[in-house]
């Protein structure tokens, strides 16, 4: 288990680091138009699991959601300072 801002530090790592095998960088190399498809994906089932699913599967589903938020955040150079000036 982590924290949200722990994830953001982890993820951080990836895409200065470039490990092989991650996902991540795998995502952040698409670009900003791949991960958006994602975030928009993840947002719909999200949507539908809170709806008709299990709320551990919605649970599962948003962890999706932030993680793809993230990968969008890093990927526009936003540190997590830059979106909670917002909250
Ligand atoms: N929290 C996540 C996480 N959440 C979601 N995902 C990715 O998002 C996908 C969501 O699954 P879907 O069912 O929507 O899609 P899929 O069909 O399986 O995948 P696609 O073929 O559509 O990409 C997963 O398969 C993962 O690729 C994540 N990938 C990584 N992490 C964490 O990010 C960290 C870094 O991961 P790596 O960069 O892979 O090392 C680790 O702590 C991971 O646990």
């Amino acid at each position: 288990m982590k924290t949200f801002e722990e994830l953001f530090a982890e993820l951080s790592a990836r895409a200065a680091e470039r490990p092989e095998g991650s996902g991540t960088v795998a995502l952040l190399d698409k670009g900003v138009h791949a991960i958006g498809k994602k975030l928009v994906e993840e947002a719909a089932e999200s949507w539908m699991a809170a709806e008709f699913q299990s709320d551990d599967e919605a649970a599962e589903e948003i962890s999706q959601l932030l993680y793809h938020a993230q990968v969008m955040m890093i990927a526009k150079g936003l540190t997590l300072q830059d979106v909670y000036r917002y909250l």
